[in-house]
């Protein structure tokens, strides 16, 4: 099983996870690879591979700027992802109450209308809090690849 680690960013920090997990992976002698969402195509989804999805919020809940263009293609794309399986892991700042963690949020929806299946826990980052990001998502990487696994 091949792993695609998928980022959507606007100041660094997703991809800075999506780096060190796809790092993680590969150093426990399974095969990741990184990709920016924003060089991503929706077609190219197959259930050959376990996505990970790292996606922070902006705006007001809204994605981040590289991940638009790529949220607007999968938003028309009319392909059966039933088979294909993948984490979410989103970034946000509990500060925004209303809109905290939202942005990876619309990624996931989409992914769920289109028949994928989500396994393992939403991981999650605050930056209110005093955790490192990369920290939070690496504890949180081996359930989910035992999910994958499964
Ligand atoms: C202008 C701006 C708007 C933001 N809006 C939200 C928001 O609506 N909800 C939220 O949970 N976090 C929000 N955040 C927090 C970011 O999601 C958080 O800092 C995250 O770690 C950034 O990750 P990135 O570097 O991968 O983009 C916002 C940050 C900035 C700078």
């Amino acid at each position: 099983m091949n792993i695609v680690v998928l980022y959507g960013t606007e100041s660094g920090n997703s991809e800075l996870i999506a780096q060190d997990l796809s790092d993680k992976i590969n150093a426990d002698g399974r095969s990741a690879e990184v990709s920016d969402l924003q060089d991503f195509e929706p077609e190219s989804i197959t259930a050959e591979n376990f996505y990970i999805i790292v996606c922070s919020t902006h705006g007001d809940g809204e994605l981040p700027n590289t991940a638009q263009d790529f949220f607007e293609k999968f938003s028309n794309f009319e392909g059966d992802l039933a088979g294909v399986r993948y984490a979410m892991f989103g970034l946000g700042d509990s500060f925004y109450e209303e809109t905290y963690s939202q942005g990876s949020e619309h990624i996931d929806r989409r992914f769920a209308e289109l028949g994928a299946e989500r396994v393992g826990e939403y991981g999650r980052h605050d930056a209110s809090s005093w955790d490192l990001p990369s920290d939070v998502a690496l504890e949180w990487l081996p359930a989910v690849v035992s999910a994958a696994d499964a």
